[in-house]
């Protein structure tokens, strides 16, 4: 077994959890109401500039040329593929610029980009590229999940064809093996750390859709 492997088997439980979340049940279905997803759709876009960002201080912490080469690109791909998905959803669902502005960001966003923020501070490079994980690899597994259950005349089929399609599914398999070949070259106490990272970054993500859900912002005294 691969270790980006055990990565999944050890957290299969919440894996589980998170492909049965009502936000994806009903996002499948069809039937996700148009301001839960505008909700989401505006916390994405602020993950996805946190993430960029993250993105590239990975690379900068990069231990070779290819992996430098890799992570750039992902940052720089992450803004051109996900903010045409943004700027997609946003027109239809009436979202401006000044809407967007006005929004900040989610508790659940700010915790998410804040922990990856902090493990590109604080961790070392195998324990970032850990936590940079679940954020490809469960998209994929969902996106590929829905894809096969989706209704036909689903408002949502750009998002799912994003995630279902062979161009994000490229972009997943070298994270992947990056991962691998990284997790190849470390310590146990530093595999053991990136175990924590991928539980506690794929948390993160079951955290941002229920928080979507249940159409959280930030709690006002
Ligand atoms: C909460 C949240 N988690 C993951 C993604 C997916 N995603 C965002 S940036 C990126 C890198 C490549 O484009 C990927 C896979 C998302 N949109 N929102």
């Amino acid at each position: 077994m691969s270790f980006t492997d055990d990565l999944w088997t050890a957290t299969a439980e919440l894996q589980q959890q998170i492909a049965e979340m009502p936000f994806n049940r009903d996002l499948a279905a069809g039937t996700l109401p148009p301001e839960t997803f505008r909700g989401y759709i505006i916390q994405d876009a602020h993950y996805l500039e946190g993430y960029a960002r993250v993105l590239a201080l990975a690379a900068a912490r990069a231990p070779d040329a290819e992996a430098i080469q890799q992570l750039a690109q992902s940052a720089g791909n992450a803004i051109a593929v996900e903010r045409g998905l943004h700027a997609h959803y946003m027109g239809l669902f009436g979202v401006s610029a000044q809407d967007y502005a006005a929004t900040g960001p989610s508790q659940a966003c700010d915790h998410y980009v804040s922990y990856l923020a902090g493990r590109a501070a604080l961790g070392d490079f195998p324990e970032l590229l850990a936590a940079i994980l679940p954020c490809f690899w469960i998209y994929h597994e969902i996106g590929q999940q829905i894809a096969t259950t989706a209704a036909p005349e689903n408002p949502y089929r750009a998002w799912i064809d994003t995630y279902a399609g062979e161009a994000f599914a490229e972009g997943v398999r070298k994270m992947l093996a990056l991962v691998n070949r990284t997790a190849g070259a470390a310590s146990p106490e530093t595999r053991a750390r990136m175990h924590a990272a991928f539980a506690r970054a794929s948390w993160h993500e079951w955290h941002f859709w229920d928080s979507a859900h249940h159409r959280r912002g930030w709690a006002q005294p």
